[in-house]
């Protein structure tokens, strides 16, 4: 029927940046044992600030030239990872960083957090039915931490996943395809609280001045919450560097890191998930959430897909 491969996983994200930092190691694992790993990127992070004071033109109230050097930093990350297949959501500056909440940009005209649901998710409909993924991984409801873009970002994965499955949707798109197992990025609060009071304890062996706050980290839940959890310490390195190559907006001091307010975070490489469609039969449906303790979660976002 196809020739793609058995294990096709499709990744959506709002900036070049977060997909590194929130399933660089993931994407690293699977992309190392042969699945497909498919990334998709809503924006390129026009609005974004910038790090290294010799690429301080480049910002979006000077050159506004920060999108293109971000589309090249994030080609640079998924060579770290061994990415082949990344994309921009409708091609190249379709959609533009929307800024942080509540600022003007929001509403900026080609702001992705303005833009029309649907025809967004139209874009994403057409790549999910050419991959044909099984497993989709995206941003919880408040896309992690209340970002407008990871936010629409969330809308449009979850609406695109809907409107895949329908036949009646856009026939000139491809046939249609269920996503048998939806996942969002999750941190367990007792995982993220532990690595926090030790960053304190050490924040003064790091070239940075002071830690972030837990709530800066997206999609903090409890723990009963996580589902899934994937050990990628075999990809830290590769996590690592994939990050280092969004210059513009982090330092990486491992096992820490800033963003571009150079708050410092741990660098995780088990990285967390919350199954909410599809269980270990693959059927659709919403499990019950968590699955008690951390010995019970699953190993492999493909655990229960047929291949
Ligand atoms: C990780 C992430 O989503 N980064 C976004 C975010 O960047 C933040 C923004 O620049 C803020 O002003 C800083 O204080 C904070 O440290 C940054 O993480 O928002 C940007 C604008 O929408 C976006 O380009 C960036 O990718
Ligand atoms: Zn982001």
């Amino acid at each position: 029927m196809t020739d793609l491969p058995d294990r096709r996983l499709l990744l959506v994200h709002a900036h070049p940046d977060d997909e590194s930092i929130n399933n660089g190691a993931t994407m690293a694992k699977y992309a190392a044992e042969g699945a497909r790993v498919t990334l998709v990127t809503c924006t390129l992070g026009e609005e974004g600030e910038v790090i290294p004071p010799a690429l301080a033109h480049l910002a979006p109230d000077r050159d506004d030239a920060l999108g293109p050097y971000r589309a090249e930093e994030l080609a640079a990350a998924m060579k770290e990872l061994g990415v082949s297949d990344h994309r921009l959501l409708g091609g190249a500056g379709r959609y533009r960083d929307s800024g942080m909440m509540g600022t003007g940009q929001n509403h900026r005209p080609g702001a992705f957090w303005s833009t029309d649901l649907d025809e967004a998710a139209g874009q994403l409909v057409a790549v999910v039915r050419e991959v044909r993924p099984q497993v989709l991984v995206t941003y919880d409801p408040n896309g992690g931490y209340g970002h407008p873009d990871h936010i629409q970002a969330h809308r449009v994965a979850m609406r695109a996943a809907e409107l895949a499955a329908d036949p009646g949707f856009r026939p000139d798109l491809g046939a249609p395809w269920e996503i048998v197992k939806i996942y969002w990025n999750r941190m367990p609060r007792s995982v993220a609280e532990a690595a926090f009071a030790r960053l304190r304890q050490e924040i003064d062996t790091t070239p940075f001045d002071e830690a972030a706050d837990i709530n800066d980290v997206p999609g903090v839940a409890e723990d009963s919450v996580i589902t899934t959890e994937i050990d990628g310490a075999g990809f830290a390195t590769a996590k690592a560097s994939a990050m280092r190559a969004h210059v513009t907006q982090i330092e990486v001091a491992e096992p820490w890191f800033a963003l571009s307010n150079a708050l410092a975070q741990p660098l995780f490489t088990t990285e967390y998930y919350e199954l909410v469609r599809g269980g270990p039969s693959g059927t659709t449906g919403t499990p019950a959430a968590g699955r008690g303790s951390a010995a019970e979660r699953e190993t492999d976002l493909f655990q229960g897909v047929a291949a």
